[in-house]
């Protein structure tokens, strides 16, 4: 960079944080009228930049006198003669004795560009240390799927603003948190921003050169392979102007793996040929965590981490259609234990609970990897079999082989850890059974309700025949 121009830059960069420090209102005059922010707290972008002071006022406004900045790192990038980005990392010390807002370090994304004679802020993208949940805190389901609902309905505004957008400066102003990248036509790396680092820890230097699919997974490279041939497929002459998006798993340097969202561009020259790529790469780890938990709390039980009866119910349709293109059989299983409310009434709930985790491993020990149990609710629960054989008759032999097996594991003993507050100490020995009903089907000649209903119906038989049996249900044509 030019000399004058760094030196210009960096006093217009000290004279940010100073003001900033010191809440003082001459900063907005050094604001572009195009200005957009992220403020520290927020992943809302603001484009008005009345409204970004009014809300940055807000981050010291309990702290009487003037914050400290510690400046720990500080790199200056041209991007174009007019634009040039800056990122600093430093420690925020509030007034009283020294002390630090957080030992994490607060990063601040500044992008400069010349504006007339003027060297105008036109985007700051300040984080500020802060955690929103402690490592491994589980929010009600509820929170959880407004918080992913937020996060998704910012990603399409996002996204959508990129789509519109046409060149990397105007990606810049959108989102400089993001990685930024460029490409040559053999997808050799030829820029990388600063963010990278910190998000992966490759130095600038390790990654440029270097082929862009280095930065992904196995798996990423196999991903975004596939998406490039399906482009080329779909669009053989090679014209497309849109962004190409996608979601990879990145590798970084400690061996950590991160997800990733891609948007990438062709660059093409003035006969309209391809000389490059570039984009944009936000991190979605989090996302991907809470889309997973979101998933986890509305497909499992979440006591015994089986599927519940909405994953059930979703399996048995697509056993049931596999079912119809292979011609082979399927099973469901109702199991409900006998007598198990004694067991809660005499030594507790929590005692009750054990035994039901229990049974859930049992279960899953008895069938196959690609069979489904789930628990359908209170003491009953519910195992689908998939791929028995063609022939109605193998088919329910081989249902009632594995009915056997469970029955037997089932009623083998439970020792089970008393709790500190019940009647009883140390462990507690505890014999219990299950009532089974199995219906045996095939392809779609009825629907997933009256599989269930007959399973249910052949379960009571057997609790009424005196529990502890496996009845079969009638065939659904035999029971019409
Ligand atoms: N510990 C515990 N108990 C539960 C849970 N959900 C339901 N239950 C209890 O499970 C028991 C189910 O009882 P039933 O199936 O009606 O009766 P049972 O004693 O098993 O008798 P039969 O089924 O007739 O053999 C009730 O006492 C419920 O309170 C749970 O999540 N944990």
């Amino acid at each position: 960079m030019h000399q004058d121009r760094q030196r210009k830059i960096r006093e217009l960069f000290d004279e940010y944080i100073a003001l900033y420090a010191a809440r003082d209102d001459r900063l907005t005059a050094r604001f572009s009228q195009n200005f957009s922010g992220y403020p520290g707290s927020g992943n809302r972008l603001i484009h008005d930049r009345d409204e970004w002071v009014r809300i940055t006022r807000q981050d010291f406004a309990q702290v009487p006198g003037r914050i400290r900045i510690e400046m720990l790192d500080l790199s200056l990038q041209d991007l174009s003669p007019d634009v040039v980005v800056v990122t600093a990392f430093f420690h925020i010390h509030l007034p009283s004795d020294g002390q630090l807002l957080s030992r994490e370090v607060a990063r601040l994304v500044l992008i400069f560009r010349q504006e007339g004679a003027e060297w105008m802020i036109v985007h700051s993208g300040i984080s500020i240390p802060y955690r929103s949940a402690q490592d491994g805190e589980v929010y009600p389901l509820k929170s959880l799927q407004e918080q992913n609902s937020a996060l998704q309905a910012l990603v399409d505004e996002r996204t959508r603003a990129l789509h519109e957008s046409q060149a990397l400066y105007r990606m810049l102003t959108e989102d400089a948190q993001d990685v930024l990248w460029k490409t040559d036509s053999r997808l050799v790396m030829t820029y990388i921003s600063p963010a990278d680092e910190r998000l992966r820890g490759f130095r600038a230097d390790e990654v440029v050169g270097h082929h862009v699919f280095e930065m992904f997974t196995d798996q990423g490279v196999a991903l975004v392979k596939g998406l490039l041939k399906r482009r080329a497929a779909e669009d053989p002459s090679d014209t497309s102007e849109g962004f190409l998006t996608f979601q990879a798993e990145h590798r970084c340097k400690d061996g950590r793996v991160i997800w990733g969202e891609v948007l990438a561009k062709p660059d093409r020259n003035a006969q309209g040929e391809i000389v490059g790529y570039h984009g944009i790469t936000r991190e979605i780890t989090e996302r991907k965590r809470l889309e997973e938990q979101v998933r986890q709390l509305a497909f499992h039980d979440t006591l015994t981490h089986l599927a519940n009866r909405r994953l059930l119910v979703e399996h048995l349709d697509q056993t049931m259609s596999a079912s119809k293109r292979s011609h082979r059989h399927g099973a469901l299983l109702f199991l409900d234990l006998d007598n198990f409310k004694p067991l809660n009434d005499t030594h507790g709930h929590g005692v009750g609970d054990l035994l039901l985790i229990e049974v859930a491993e049992r279960l899953k020990d008895c069938v196959r990897e690609a069979d489904t149990v789930a628990r359908f609710g209170g003491d009953e629960f519910v195992v689908l079999l998939c791929e028995l054989d063609t022939l109605q008759d193998e088919a329910t032999t081989q249902a009632a082989a594995i009915a056997e097996k469970i029955r037997t594991r089932l009623a083998e003993p439970y020792v089970l850890q008393a709790a500190p507050s019940g009647p009883a100490t140390g462990t507690i020995e505890h014999q219990c059974t299950a009532s089974i009903g199995v219906a045996v089907f095939r392809g779609r000649d009825e629907d997933q309700n009256s599989v269930i209903d007959r399973a249910d119906a052949a379960m009571y038989q057997a609790k009424e025949d005196g529990r502890n049996r496996i009845r079969f249900a009638p065939s659904p044509i035999s029971a019409a």
